[in-house]
């Protein structure tokens, strides 16, 4: 039987992509698409915003259809919005918006104790699969006579709100954790002397329609290690949120991530 999926953010870039892969699949049934009531395109049919024509589904606020999965990628509030609709409907939760405040993460926290939740700054295979990779690149590096300064840059379109992106963001915990660096920055100006080894620093670049790219830094003295990882389109984020809203329904109530959807 199909999976049974609500999208939340549904006329948004990312919601659209969701609306018209998901839409595609046989093992997948859109039964709602949400969007806030001041959107432009509130009540259209989704299919027809996302450009694919008649859905069938609505852009709305509120909804009878029966889920057992909801995709978010909207903003905060839209996020608030959507793990009180998952906890509600005792649906699964994929949690896909970043640059969450700490009251929101609280929030998607305490429901995984009630709800499967896929919660991951990236949906991407690829990225999920670079950041095991640095994983193992930090492991090797983080005792190296000399030190390995890691960097990380991003590189994002020019309508993206939070900086630095949420992966972003992960990269630097996960090899800050096999590292034991405590210290971070964004960016660099004036003169802030000489580099700590102690240290990962962010870039954020903001142009055009980049869809995502990220590149991870391991310069060590006489030679240097970089891994970069480039989206050429949103599918990829669509695609493995899919796959996580098939993976998480009817699972029992917990925190997963990608590394339990793709099996990496
Ligand atoms: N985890 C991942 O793999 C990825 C995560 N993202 C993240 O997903 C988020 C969305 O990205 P993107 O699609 O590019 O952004 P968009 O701004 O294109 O889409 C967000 C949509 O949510 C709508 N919205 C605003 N408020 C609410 C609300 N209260 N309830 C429901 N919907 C609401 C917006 O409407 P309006 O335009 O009127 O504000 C818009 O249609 C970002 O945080 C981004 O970083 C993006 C790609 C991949
Ligand atoms: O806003 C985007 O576009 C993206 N946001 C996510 C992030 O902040 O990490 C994921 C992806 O890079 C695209």
């Amino acid at each position: 039987m199909a999976t049974r999926i609500a999208i939340n953010g549904a006329a948004g870039r990312m919601g659209q992509r969701l609306v018209a892969l998901g839409s595609q699949d046989k093992s997948l049934d859109i039964v709602a698409c949400f969007e806030h009531a001041g959107h432009a395109k509130f009540g259209q049919d989704a299919g027809v915003v996302a450009g694919i024509g008649e859905l069938g589904v609505p852009l709305q606020e509120e909804t009878d259809a029966q889920y057992s999965a909801i995709i978010d990628f909207s903003v905060p509030a839209g996020a608030h919005a959507a793990v009180e609709r998952a906890v509600n409907a005792k649906a699964a939760l994929v949690m896909a918006t970043t640059g969450l405040e700490e009251e929101h993460q609280a929030k998607i926290r305490e429901a995984a104790n009630v709800i499967p939740v896929v919660w991951a700054p990236s949906m991407s295979t690829t990225v999920n699969l670079t950041m095991k990779l640095c994983e193992i690149a930090a492991e090797a590096l983080k005792d190296i006579p000399g030190g390995a300064d890691v960097e990380v840059l991003e590189r994002h379109h020019r309508f993206k709100e939070d900086s630095p992106s949420g992966t972003a963001l992960r990269f630097g915990e996960l090899i800050a954790a096999k590292m034991g660096i405590t210290e971070f920055v964004h960016g660099r100006e004036g003169r802030p002397g000489a580099r700590p080894h102690n240290e990962i620093a962010y870039h954020a670049i903001r142009t055009g329609d980049n869809p995502g790219e990220h590149t991870i830094i391991f310069g060590l003295l006489g030679e240097t290690i970089e891994m970069t990882v480039r989206a050429s389109n949103r599918d990829c984020y669509a695609t493995g949120a899919l796959q996580a809203a098939k993976f998480a329904a009817g699972k029992p109530a917990g925190l997963y991530n990608m590394n339990d959807v793709l099996g990496l």
